[in-house]
């Protein structure tokens, strides 16, 4: 292991982006470098790092920005981004540390845009007639993030995909399917590499128009259900139900762009009892990391035989795949935008690319106003009151959703409960696996759904 890969080594953990958290690294190896910017002995320089890690029999690889100055000449508000100090080829200690954070540095990004090649094995590339403004610093925004975005001026994100999967990113094939809707920040370009053994150009990054003042719907939403804490509050005059049904019928159109652009099918009765299948073996997993999820299963695997039973043809179509209110923004006009067409960010790359039913979608946005309740509940237990006005507010909000997504031409919700209870479930046991590795004060909130048996019936009217 070189000098660098040991400091990496101990660094990766403790990114908030590192998926593998709790699981020893056995094996690290920096498989590509390329250098984006030189500046010579004294200058930062900027090399994007392709880093692959092993653990417990399985690899991931990881995207770093890595600045490297001469050492004790990092600016102090850098010192928190520091990795550490190695020795440069020449023998001068060098303090390297994320790129991420340095102004400097991301404004030179900004500028390989606007002068984008097709040539090297790490391209900057724009969509057709795109002319990227430049002169403004990438700043990295702080929220919970799967990945880092640097936002320059009030023009530009940068989303730089920390855990790196060889070929097309499907955020950006998305945002690239949906160009033109006004439910997506417009896409403007991408940075992809070539990365040794894959005959396809892999994602690493993607610029998007950035939306200035738009508020994201989880703060909207936990602001609403906190207003309940008013003692005279009353679920429904805070119930956000408007924003909700406005989020459903968004939704919906986004589900029909999508469907117009990208392949469809439906799958079999047999394929819809192989999906449960795959859903139990979800379970049995999330159980073996998570004891306290175990007493539940019984309650699970209830919802996933009947699942397994619907003997209608479920169809399909590219989805977001990972819907909840932190991947929504409400603008200034007051309507939604989508953001995130990631997937589920522990899935392979290969499976979030695979068409789903749009219901899937639904469930992640239904679970997600159960979780601004439950969470506003974990903050303040024992309050009974609370406990009723934040479970109405839940399911009012869950009921306008439901109306909105069916007014906007999705598939009624409330017509397809039985696989929708499924999608529920395997949406809370994934949080729980979620919130186990990531956010342990957290993991009562999607427990506690799946004893109450997460949303049952899903949606009350
Ligand atoms: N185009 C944009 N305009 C305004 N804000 C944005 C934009 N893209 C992302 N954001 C903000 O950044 C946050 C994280 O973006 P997201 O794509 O969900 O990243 P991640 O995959 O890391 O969670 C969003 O919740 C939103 O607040
Ligand atoms: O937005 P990401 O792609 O990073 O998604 C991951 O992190 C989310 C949390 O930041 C997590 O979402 C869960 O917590 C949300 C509140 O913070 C809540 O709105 C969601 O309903 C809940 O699933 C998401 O599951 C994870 O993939």
């Amino acid at each position: 292991m070189s000098q660098l890969e040991e400091l990496l080594a101990v660094w990766l953990p403790r990114q908030r982006w590192f998926s593998g958290k709790g699981i020893p690294i056995r094996q690290i190896r920096i498989e590509s470098r390329h250098t984006l910017v030189s500046a010579g002995l004294e200058g930062p320089d900027l090399t994007l790092l392709i880093i692959k890690t092993g653990q417990r029999g399985h690899d991931s690889r990881y995207q770093v920005l890595l600045g490297s100055r001469p050492s004790r000449s990092l600016p102090a508000d850098l010192a928190g981004a520091a990795i550490g100090v190695c020795q440069s080829p020449g023998g001068r200690p060098r303090v390297i540390y994320d790129a991420a954070h340095d102004v400097q540095l991301t404004a030179m990004l900004l500028e390989r845009f606007a002068a984008p090649s097709g040539a090297g094995r790490v391209r900057f590339r724009t969509l057709p007639g795109e002319r990227v403004r430049t002169g403004s610093a990438g700043r990295m925004l702080t929220g919970e993030q799967s990945n880092t975005s640097l936002v320059f001026g009030e023009d530009y994100v940068l989303k730089m995909f920390r855990r790196v999967w060889p070929g097309p990113n499907p955020d950006l094939e998305l945002n690239r399917a949906l160009s033109g809707s006004p439910y997506v920040a417009r896409p403007c370009g991408w940075i992809e590499a070539d990365l040794p053994g894959y005959a396809v150009p892999t994602t690493l990054a993607m610029l998007q128009t950035y939306i200035p003042g738009a508020v994201d719907g989880w703060v909207l939403a936990t602001a609403s259900a906190e207003k309940l804490m008013g003692g005279s509050g009353r679920a429904t005059e805070t119930s956000f139900a408007e924003d909700a049904a406005l989020l459903g019928r968004t939704t919906a159109e986004v589900h029909r762009s999508l469907a117009r652009t990208l392949p469809t099918d439906v799958l079999s009765v047999t394929a819809v009892a192989e999906l449960a299948d795959a859903m139990v073996e979800r379970l049995a997993m999330a159980s073996a990391e998570v004891p306290e999820l175990a007493e539940h299963a019984p309650l699970v695997m209830e919802a996933y035989s009947e699942f397994a039973r619907v003997d209608e043809p479920l169809p399909i179509q590219r989805i977001h795949g990972d819907y909840h209110l932190g991947q929504v923004i409400r603008t200034r006009s007051g309507g939604w935008v989508l953001l995130d067409f990631e997937g589920e960010p522990t899935v392979s790359v290969r499976e979030r690319r695979r068409p789903s039913s749009p219901l899937r979608d639904v469930a992640g946005m239904l679970r997600s106003f159960d979780y601004a309740a439950g969470y506003l509940l974990v903050k303040h237990p024992g309050d009974e009151e609370l406990e009723w006005s934040a479970r109405a507010w839940a399911r009012n909000n869950r009921e306008a959703f439901c109306r909105g997504y069916a007014d906007g031409g999705g598939a009624d919700p409330d017509k397809h409960l039985t696989v929708l209870r499924a999608f529920e479930f395997d949406k809370a046991v994934y949080e729980v696996l979620y919130e186990a590795r990531n956010r342990p004060d957290w993991l009562r909130v999607p427990l506690e759904s799946i004893a109450a048996g997460a949303s049952k019936p899903p949606v009350a009217r």
